[in-house]
């Protein structure tokens, strides 16, 4: 099967046994959240993952996932109750996202889990309750804020991420071309060759993917912040249309997050989350990942064995259609 299926790196799944148990169940490589943790500070990790794959006598992909000209709050912990005002500042939120802060603006955290309503430019009425932890995106829709492309701590990360045996590099809120192209030649610097993964997680990145297509490796629908820009009830039309343009170019693509969601504190997924893997990969993808549920789950080598096991029914069957 030519299919990827990645996990996320994460504390539910950092052990050596459990790594060669979500190998034995098919996964073919992993991702690392730069956002969370750098290169140095998982160094455990990644060896952990090296050692399995060497017991599961494989070469898998790592994944190093930027953190981009994407928005997070800092080190947090807090209940917000509808309803109860909440002075922003306590949020350790990034000071260019302050200054956007005015009445009405909405303010979404958590790929949108938790929802905000600023009554003035400091405090906000929660709106979508929910617990906030650290190191969560903050997303402010219809407002554009300008980032580089690469953080200086993304570039350290390039810089180290040979000797980690890292083999992809997975670009976030990819705009345009240019984000791509200054991230191969940042690439180039470090003499490094690895592939390039173009995460498409707003509206702009959306309008860019044929521009893009010759400049990465594959395309990522990133369904988690992409529904935080087109809206949710959106999110399954957009996604259509992004994989009809990688398929019409013929630009592998894969599709991320919320997978099997359920099963961060399930032992087994509902019959959408099923579905949802079954048509990702029926319709086309050449790869499919789980975040959350891997990276800090209940029950990450569950949730690899139903991953595989939809993702190669799925692929038997495209097969069987098209010979
Ligand atoms: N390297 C890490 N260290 C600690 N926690 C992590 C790490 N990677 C992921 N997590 C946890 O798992 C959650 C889901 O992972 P992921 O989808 O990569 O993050 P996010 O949704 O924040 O972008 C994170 O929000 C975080 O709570
Ligand atoms: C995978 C995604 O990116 P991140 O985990 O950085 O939010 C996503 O937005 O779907």
């Amino acid at each position: 099967m030519d299919l990827e299926i990645y996990g996320t790196l994460g504390p539910s799944c950092c052990e050596e046994e459990t790594i060669v148990q979500l190998f034995k169940k098919g996964m073919t490589g992993m991702r690392i959240n730069l956002s969370h943790v750098n290169l140095q500070q998982a160094a455990n990790w990644i060896e952990a993952f090296h050692k399995a794959a060497k017991r599961c006598s494989i070469k898998p992909d790592l994944l190093m996932d930027m953190q981009g000209p994407e928005l997070r709050i800092g080190k947090v912990e807090k209940e917000c109750r509808l309803n109860e005002i909440i002075d922003m500042n306590e949020l350790d939120i990034p000071e260019v996202v302050l200054k956007e802060l005015k009445k009405d603006q909405m303010v979404l955290i958590d790929d949108g889990k938790i929802h905000i309503q600023m009554i003035d430019s400091i405090k906000g009425k929660v709106v979508q309750e929910g617990k906030i932890t650290s190191r969560k995106s903050i997303a402010l829709p219809g407002v554009s804020i300008q980032l580089p492309s690469l953080t200086d701590t993304d570039i350290k990360n390039i810089s180290m991420a040979k000797n980690f045996g890292v083999t992809g590099l997975m670009q976030p809120f990819v705009r345009n071309e240019h984000d791509l192209i200054y991230v191969k030649n940042k690439l180039k610097e470090y003499h490094t060759d690895i592939k390039i993964y173009a995460k498409i997680e707003n509206e702009q990145g959306v309008g860019q993917i044929e521009s893009l297509i010759k400049h990465c490796d594959q395309i990522i629908i990133a369904r988690g912040d992409l529904a935080n820009s087109v809206g949710l009830i959106q999110l399954p039309s957009v996604q259509r249309k992004i994989e009809e343009i990688c398929k019409k170019n013929n630009m592998p693509y894969m599709i991320v997050t919320e997978m099997l969601y359920s099963m961060i504190k399930n032992a087994s997924p509902t019959r959408a989350e099923v579905n949802d893997i079954y048509y990702a990969v029926y319709n086309g993808a050449k790869s499919i990942m789980l975040t959350a549920e891997t990276a800090m789950g209940q029950y990450p080598v569950q949730a690899m064995e139903y991953f595989v096991e939809v993702a190669k029914i799925a692929w038997n069957d495209k097969k069987r259609k098209t010979l």
